[in-house]
């Protein structure tokens, strides 16, 4: 992309409550949020953060050669040549100012957003291969990656920083996309890293328990999601999903136009399962039958919200529907491995207990003799403590048995957050669970007492390929450590 400069009179004009110390006509070529990547002509924005404040760094970014600095509270000396503008909440006015800085990309597009506390990806990766079969040339923003089009662009986050966002979306725009599709976190919305953009729509999956460490309120975080609602325009959509009783809490304050969508009750988008197997689901949505090669009710949501947000966006029903039957899950959603002696091995992002709760439901469904159901299952440090004891309930609840394994320690003991976990194993299920803190070993100890017809599902990580620990992330992937242990045991079939 070409390089940018851009006065700062054309980057705060029309943003509420933000006065400028210094001269307007200063021009800046970069939005910078970390002190130490300052360069000269930067515009460094200091923010609060949850471990230090940006505040701490201004004399560092200045120092660096920053021609302009944002911040809530002006620093006790003012240095002559550069521009303080002083906001009441720098991340919504640095919102603003990405967005005015990149020329309103997201106002190019139509840029459609997805939140919900399970469901993101899978919604928004459909959304970008539907529309792509659909002839449109899209951008994707998710967890696994970003893409534009084939190329992809690896992703730190769900959702980007207000920056990195806002340029992404000019490169999308610049490489002739039309549509992109995008996550929203409750992080991003708290965080004001969608401030300032432009939807031509919303979706709700889902809220359930998540991220408490970060909102410390299940209130908190419903707020967070709603704040996406609450900032559509009254031109996009707001479809949410009803069978969810904080699907119309979301819509509550929106101006955008509400639709719903729900597999249980009356809704603008009707869905109904009729059958579900290992091979592929059987839905009815809006009264016309169709096949989908993803599985599992959850996926009956995502689709069905796929379908209502196509509409809403003015495709056909027909070619729509016809899209989405050969549609396929993100990477490391219900992904399967098969061994030889047909050993069925699912890899799956499940880190919430719903999102457990859900994958193992959908295989307790899908069984049909008396395999036993092995699940692996970890959950990350440094995030939030009170889903560790209800995941490891449910895994032990609708398993056959359970190895209890590390994902991701970051700074914490694995061995802690495994104590954490076994609080939650129901006495009665003590027997049938055990403690593996090597992943490795975790699956490979599963793999080895495993049968043919059993299923093994190892939850958590999906499509990541690293452990992160003490912030180093080493290489792991649950799909090749499950590929090798089938070739030592009983060699793999895809
Ligand atoms: C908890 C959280 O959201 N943290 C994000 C946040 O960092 P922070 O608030 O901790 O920042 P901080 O370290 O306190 O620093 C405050 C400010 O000082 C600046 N600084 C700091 C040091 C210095 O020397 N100079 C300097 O200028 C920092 O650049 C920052 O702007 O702002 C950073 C910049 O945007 C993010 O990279 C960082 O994401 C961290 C890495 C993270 O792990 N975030 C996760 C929890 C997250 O955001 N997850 C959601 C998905 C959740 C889900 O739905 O599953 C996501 O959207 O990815
Ligand atoms: N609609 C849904 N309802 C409940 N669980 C779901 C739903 N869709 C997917 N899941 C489960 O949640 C896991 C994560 O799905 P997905 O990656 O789409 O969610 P996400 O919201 O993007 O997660 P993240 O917050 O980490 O970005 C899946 O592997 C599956 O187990
Ligand atoms: N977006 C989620 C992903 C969690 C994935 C799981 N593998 C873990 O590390 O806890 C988070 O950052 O909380
Ligand atoms: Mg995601």
């Amino acid at each position: 992309m070409e390089s940018i400069q851009k006065p700062i009179h054309s980057l705060i004009s029309g943003i509420a409550g933000v006065t400028v110390h210094g001269s307007e006509n200063v021009v800046v070529n970069k939005i910078i949020i970390d002190s130490r990547r300052v360069l000269p002509g930067s515009l460094f924005v200091a923010l609060r953060g949850t471990q230090t404040d940006g505040h701490q760094y201004v004399e560092t970014a200045s120092d660096l050669g920053a021609a302009a600095i944002l911040c809530e509270k002006l620093p006790a000396q003012l240095r002559a040549g550069i521009t303080y503008i002083q906001a009441q909440d720098s991340a919504s006015a640095m919102g603003f100012i990405a967005a005015s800085f990149y020329d309103q990309p997201s106002k190019k597009v139509t840029l459609v957003g997805v939140t919900g506390t399970n469901g993101k990806t899978s919604v928004a990766t459909f959304l970008f291969q539907l529309f792509r079969a659909l002839g449109y040339r899209c951008g994707l923003l998710s967890t696994v990656q970003n893409q534009i089009e084939d190329e992809v662009i690896p992703s730190t986050h769900t959702t980007p920083d207000a920056v990195a966002l806002n340029e992404l979306l000019a490169l999308m725009h610049e490489k002739g996309c039309s549509h992109v599709f995008m996550e929203v976190s409750s992080h991003a919305v708290s965080q004001h890293r969608i401030t300032g953009l432009h939807f031509a729509g919303g979706i709700f999956t889902n809220i359930t328990h998540d991220h408490l460490d970060f909102h410390k309120t299940f209130d908190n975080y419903i707020t967070a999601k709603k704040g996406f609602f609450d900032q559509l325009p009254k031109t996009a959509f707001a479809l949410v999903n009803i069978d969810d009783r904080r699907g119309s809490v979301m819509v509550q304050n929106t101006k955008a136009r509400i639709e719903t969508y729900s597999l249980q009750t009356l809704a603008t988008y009707n869905g109904k399962i009729l059958s579900d197997t290992l091979t592929g689901m059987h839905m009815e949505i809006n009264n016309q039958e169709v096949w989908f090669r993803v599985i599992g009710r959850f996926n009956g949501y995502n689709l069905l919200s796929v379908y209502g947000a196509a509409i809403a966006l003015g495709e056909s029903p027909e070619e729509v529907l016809t899209a989405l039957s050969n549609l396929n899950s993100p990477p490391g959603r219900f992904e399967q491995i098969h061994s030889v002696d047909n050993i069925v091995g699912i890899v799956d992002y499940a880190h919430t207990p719903d999102a457990l709760e859900n994958v193992l439901q959908t295989i307790a469904h899908l069984r049909h003799g008396n395999e036993q159901v092995i699940t692996i299952v970890g959950c990350g440090g440094n995030r939030d403590a009170a889903k560790r004891p209800k995941m490891a309930e449910i895994a032990c609840n609708l398993s056959t048995r359970v190895i209890l394994t590390s994902d991701n320690p970051r700074y914490e003991e694995p061995q802690d957050i495994l104590d954490q976990m076994m609080k939650g194993v129901p006495p009665l299920k003590f027997k049938n669970t055990i403690v593996v803190p090597d992943r490795h070993e975790a699956i490979f100890k599963a793999v080895a007492e495993a049968n043919p017809e059993d299923i093994i599902l190892i939850a958590g990580k999906g499509h990541e390929t690293y452990q992160e620990i003490r912030g180093v992330k080493h290489n792991f992937d649950d799909r090749q450590v499950l590929r090798e242990a089938f070739s030592s045991f009983h060699s793999h079939k895809e």
